[in-house]
């Protein structure tokens, strides 16, 4: 039976995922469970906004971007961590393509509410399915940097939890998995942090307000709850540095937190 999925990695985990995990990937693959991945890498255009000396800020979870910040985050997204994933997935057997989302206007963006204050800052207004499913198609695995592009070929940095979520959306896969630096979604209960199997739509809107979600998890929630609303059924949160934790979600479920409709 052939199941898709879309997986966004998350710069957090990038550079600390095992060779085991594109194995398990590869595997995947080959029992016909196929992925389509949308990575970020957020601390890696940090770090080279760093070295370049580019003062950076992020605003609401999202960065501050001028046109000199963009270029690289197109570089480093792009380039670097997207040819980066390209080389270990090829590396463990499998096959890989490398777009961004400025390739075949694979991802059309326009500017967010708060332009004014954040600058080239995108949100996705369409997907180009075909491409993607083209490519799949073809035996490969398709990389996607979240660089979105409008009619007028202005470029625009989307936050990847975002970006992942609209592909997801848009293909109407099954499923999305998250994979962060954290095992789930977690919650202080009696004094002891836990991972919480499940969450609804209304649990995690609680924990926004009450300050128990924050930072980072706000768009990966943010995301998920727009995908739950159409053809996914569910999203996974989960950590890429645990053994098998793709073919578990995909093949067992019981790890990591599960956001679903009710
Ligand atoms: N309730 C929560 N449970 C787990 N992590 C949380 C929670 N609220 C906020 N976070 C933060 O979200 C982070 C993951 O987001 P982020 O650092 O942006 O990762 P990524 O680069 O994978 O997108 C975690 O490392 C943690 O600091
Ligand atoms: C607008 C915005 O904030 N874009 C993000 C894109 C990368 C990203 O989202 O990477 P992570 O998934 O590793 O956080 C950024 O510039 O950092």
């Amino acid at each position: 039976m052939e199941q898709r999925f879309v997986m966004k990695c998350g710069g957090s985990t990038l550079a600390a995922l095992p060779a085991s995990f594109f194995e398990d990937l590869r595997d995947l693959q080959a029992r016909g469970v196929k992925a389509v991945i949308v990575h970020g890498g957020g601390p890696a255009i940090s770090e080279t906004l760093g070295k370049l000396g580019i003062e950076s800020e992020f605003v609401g979870g999202l960065r501050k971007t001028s046109n000199e910040v963009l270029d690289v985050v197109e570089m480093v997204l792009a380039g670097r961590i997207n040819k980066e994933i390209v080389r270990r997935i090829q590396q463990s057997g499998a096959k890989a393509l490398g777009l961004s989302g400025v390739d075949g206007e694979l991802i059309k963006a326009q500017p967010v509410a708060n332009a004014a204050e954040i600058g080239f800052v995108g949100d996705v207004t369409d997907v180009n399915a075909a491409i993607i499913e083209g490519v799949m198609g073809m035996g490969y695995i398709p990389v996607i940097a979240p660089i979105g592009i409008d009619a007028a070929a202005q470029r625009y940095n989307i936050n990847a939890d975002t970006a992942a979520g609209a592909v997801a959306s848009r293909l109407g896969v099954e499923r999305m998995i998250v994979v962060t630096d954290v095992p789930g979604i977690m919650k202080t209960v009696n004094g002891e942090k836990q991972v919480l199997p499940s969450v609804t739509v209304v649990e995690i809107e609680a924990m926004i307000a009450s300050g128990e979600i924050y930072g980072g998890m706000i768009p990966k929630v943010r995301a998920a709850i727009a995908c739950i609303q159409g053809d996914v059924k569910e999203v996974v949160i989960v950590n890429g540095d645990m053994p098998g934790v793709l073919s578990k979600v995909v093949l067992e479920g019981g790890i990591g937190t599960r956001i679903v409709q009710q």
